[in-house]
């Protein structure tokens, strides 16, 4: 790989290249690596950050949420959130080699069998579970350790059933479990969740040890840059410009192009920013894998989406693809914590001083110790069913409620909507798949995430450029649909009756003020301190979504942009219904499954145009 830092000057760039991926996140860098597996492809990836430099703060589990390796993220402020508290808030997105991945908090679930059955069912054939289930196997070499590191019972699972063996990202469990941990596990139980030992099977739904994306024997980060970029560094045919921003994908001579155009349409380009203004040809694909916020405004510069966005932005359409920026989903997460305040409780919020310093030398010497632990060791996803004898009330409510949409979705958004809905009240009554999540940390964070988010936004351009003054609005709506709210308000419910159990109490939490036993029972007042916690779970999704035309889709099954020849995106924009599960597992799989259908394209037939609207303005 040859790796062209941030040189400030004419890029040394091939004439051109088979395939160019802008971003190198997971999206960005699965496909980049797949592809020059075959040494007489070419490919370019173009990264806005830089390769991290693999300190501390970016490699050691321990340090997640302590010391973040800020400099890798960029943050992106919301629009006031209107259902909320009218206030704005911030998401954070990786500027990396890596992208998101050099800063997550490693957790990695798949989600359920029902949540993948539904993107088939949602219009995508061949995107069932088990069409699926070959790709996450295919990313991962999942080991979890046979001998019990800390003292008490892991209750994982051991064997390697429906894992993978092979593949790039490294999945296991840390040498150390805090003791809160089980004090956790042990009083979920109390109140009738059962144990998973494996929430990756496709039953996502009990409590358990959460799996990472992190290295069993060096006990590190694993990563999209580990995964797939580190072992590729050999192949003379893949290269990868470092500090350079993408701003518009071109069509026609030298773009992605419409079928009213006179140009090849393999003749593909894009525009790159860098101290010299440079354009850049590809022969076969430009693929967008700038993640969820960024790729749908690119393609909007570029005169790809609603036409009426476009049009008020000055923006030469192209093609009218209303869903550009659209069905925008997250996991609407509060962050409560209930301070441990029982005397002789180790948590990381201790790791300071000489301990830390002997904690640091314990890891850096032997891989064991609390540095070898990411910040979520254990999570419990509720079945709804199992919280609430109110049951069929929220269905109710999840059914007849208005979602409050955006006032910008056309009918075919609209439409698209309804047959998400569908699936998600089926998924809220199933006992395999999660209402809510709740994730333990050892100082006793217990964060609620809404796990089907019946709410919908949006991301759209301010300005014609994507470095223009206005950065682009970015609105998920949380709780624009009430019944997010509700589920939301449920976990903290359970949360009141989870710290009452022995296990728990044993560590005497104290609730933050307004989320205490009688606020618990107060769901007006708990409510509105809620409403203003509520904030992102960092898993932005859906605004290049697979699904129908007639449903908002953008991308059809095999990734490609309506109305075009060789343009695809593949990235976490693309999932149609987002998971209830953390989502960079998914989106691995996502990315390493349409590899055969970019490379058939070109190996056998012209591929076809594949619908879309084109602007005859
Ligand atoms: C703080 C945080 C914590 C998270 N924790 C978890 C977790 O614990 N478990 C989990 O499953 N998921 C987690 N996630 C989510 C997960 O990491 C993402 O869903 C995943 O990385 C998305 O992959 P992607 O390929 O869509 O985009 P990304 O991985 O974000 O990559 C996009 C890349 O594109 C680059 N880019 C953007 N614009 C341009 C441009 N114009 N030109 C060139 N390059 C560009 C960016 O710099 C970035 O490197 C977390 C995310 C964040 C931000």
């Amino acid at each position: 790989t040859r790796i062209i830092p941030d040189s400030k000057g004419k890029l040394p760039l091939q004439d051109g290249y088979d395939y160019i991926v802008v971003g190198a996140g997971i999206g960005g860098l699965v496909v980049a690596n797949r592809l020059t597996e075959d040494p007489s492809v070419s490919a370019l990836v173009i990264e806005a950050g830089n390769l991290d430099d693999r300190a501390e703060d970016v490699s050691i589990p321990g340090n997640i949420g302590f010391e973040d390796p800020r400099r890798y993220e960029v943050k992106v402020k919301m629009a006031e959130q209107e259902f909320l508290d009218g206030k704005v808030r911030i998401f954070s997105q990786g500027k990396a080699v890596g992208g998101s991945t050099i800063v997550n908090g490693l957790v990695w679930t798949r989600g359920s069998v029902a949540d993948f059955d539904a993107w088939e069912r949602l219009g995508n054939p061949g995107w069932a579970w088990s069409d699926i289930l070959p790709y996450f196997e295919k990313s991962e070499s999942y080991s979890a350790p046979v001998k019990n590191v800390s003292g008490a019972q892991p209750l994982l699972h051991p064997v390697a059933g429906n894992h993978g063996d092979r593949g790039p990202v490294q999945v296991s469990y840390p040498n150390y479990y805090y003791n809160q941990s089980y004090n956790f596990l042990d009083g979920i139980r109390e109140l009738g969740i059962p144990i998973n030992e494996d929430p990756n099977s496709g039953n996502a739904t009990g409590a358990s040890i959460v799996p990472s994306s992190m290295s069993g024997k060096n006990q590190s980060r694993a990563d999209a840059r580990t995964a797939y970029l580190d072992p590729a560094l050999e192949r003379p045919n893949l290269h990868l410009i470092t500090g350079y921003s993408v701003t518009r994908v071109l069509h026609g001579n030298g773009g992605a192009t419409s079928s009213n155009s006179t140009h090849d349409p393999r003749d593909s380009g894009l525009r790159v920013t860098g101290v010299e203004k440079t354009t850049i040809s590809c022969r076969k694909e430009v693929i967008l894998a700038a993640g969820a916020i960024i790729s749908p405004v690119l393609l909007q510069v570029s005169g790809i989406g609603p036409v009426a966005l476009l049009e008020s932005l000055g923006i030469d359409v192209a093609i009218d693809l209303p869903g550009v920026g659209s069905n925008f989903q997250d996991h609407p997460t509060l962050q409560p914590v209930y301070e441990y305040t029982a005397p002789d409780i180790f948590t990381a919020w201790d790791i300071v001083g000489s301990t830390r310093d002997a904690v640091r030398q314990e890891y850096l010497t032997n891989r064991t110790g609390p540095w070898t632990a990411p910040m979520v060791n254990a999570a419990a996803f509720a079945a709804l069913s199992w919280v609430t004898d109110r049951e069929e009330d929220i269905l109710n409510e999840a059914a007849n409620a208005t979602a409050n949409l955006p006032p910008s979705y056309d009918s075919t958004l609209r439409a698209g909507y309804d047959a998400q809905r569908a699936e998600l009240i089926s998924m809220l009554a199933r006992a395999d798949t999660p209402a809510y999540e709740v994730m333990s940390t050892s100082w006793g964070q217990l964060a609620v995430s809404a796990m089907q988010p019946f709410s919908r936004g949006t991301v759209s351009a301010r300005s014609a450029s994507v470095f223009g003054n206005a950065p682009p609005l970015v609105d998920p709506r949380f709780c624009a649909h009430p019944v997010d709210c509700r589920l939301l308000l449920l976990g903290l419910g359970f949360n009141d009756r989870l710290i009452r159990t022995p296990p728990m109490a044993a560590l005497a939490p104290v609730p933050p003020p307004g989320f205490g036993a009688a606020d618990a029972r107060n769901e007006t007042a708990l409510d509105e301190a809620m409403r203003s916690k509520i904030t992102s779970g960092f898993h932005p999704s859906g605004t290049t979504s697979m699904l129908p035309l007639e449903h908002g889709g953008v991308v059809d099954p095999s990734l490609r942009v309506y109305g075009t020849r060789n343009l695809r995106v593949v990235d976490a924009g693309v999932i149609p219904l987002i998971p209830g599960a953390h989502i960079q597992a998914a989106v691995y799989a996502v990315a390493e499954k349409p590899l055969g259908l970019i490379v058939d394209d070109y190996n056998t037939d012209e591929s076809e145009e594949t619908g879309g609207r084109y602007y005859q303005g």
